[in-house]
């Protein structure tokens, strides 16, 4: 068994029921174990103008190679993706593959921890809530240390609506 760290992220269509129909799909997928899922947090979309999103992360127990999972986490997203608009860089759900074990592993299709994730509030505010001393393998930091670094103030607990 391998312990996996995965993001979410939508931000059109019904955001929760994409999130939630996501998360059921992959607690469906033969080798995965959903452990735990966060809580949702409504985020401002950083990068180009677009809706707000809704962000969360699971932790998964896993019983594939990094590669199939990520094949899985694909799969998903066109499942649940198609929804469309005229908004640039709007998407009903993004999943990225966040942390695998202790693995570091750079190549072109496939890169963990993923790149950006000790940048983004987005990521590391529901993370921190669920795993706070999950280890990121590159600056070998905790979680919960990592999430003091950058700025939360667009990141909020979403109450639903
Ligand atoms: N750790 C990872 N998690 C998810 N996708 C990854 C990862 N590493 C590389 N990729 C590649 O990146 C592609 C995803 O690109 P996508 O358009 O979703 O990026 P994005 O979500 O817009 O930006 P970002 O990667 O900054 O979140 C996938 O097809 C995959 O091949
Ligand atoms: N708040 C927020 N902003 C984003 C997000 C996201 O998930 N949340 N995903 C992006 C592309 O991966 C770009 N910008």
């Amino acid at each position: 068994m391998n312990t996996s760290a995965i993001a979410l992220g939508s931000n059109l269509g019904d955001r929760s029921s994409i999130l939630t129909a996501a998360v059921e799909s992959l607690a469906q997928t033969p080798g995965i174990i959903l452990e735990v899922t966060s809580s949702w947090y409504q985020t401002k979309a950083v990068g180009p103008p677009q809706p707000d999103y809704l962000n969360g992360a699971a932790i998964l127990q896993v019983e594939m190679t990094p590669q199939a999972l990520l094949a899985t986490l694909l799969a998903i997203e066109s499942k649940f993706g198609r929804i469309r608009t005229q908004r640039w860089g709007a998407r009903s759900l993004d999943l990225d593959l966040l942390l695998y074990d202790d693995l570091i592993l750079d190549t072109p299709e496939l890169q963990i921890p993923h790149p950006r994730m000790c940048d983004r509030a987005f990521v590391l505010v529901p993370l921190a809530e669920i795993a706070p001393n999950l280890i990121e393998p590159i600056s070998q930091r905790e979680i919960k240390e990592l999430v003091k670094q950058v700025d939360s103030s667009d990141v909020h607990l979403w109450m639903g609506n």
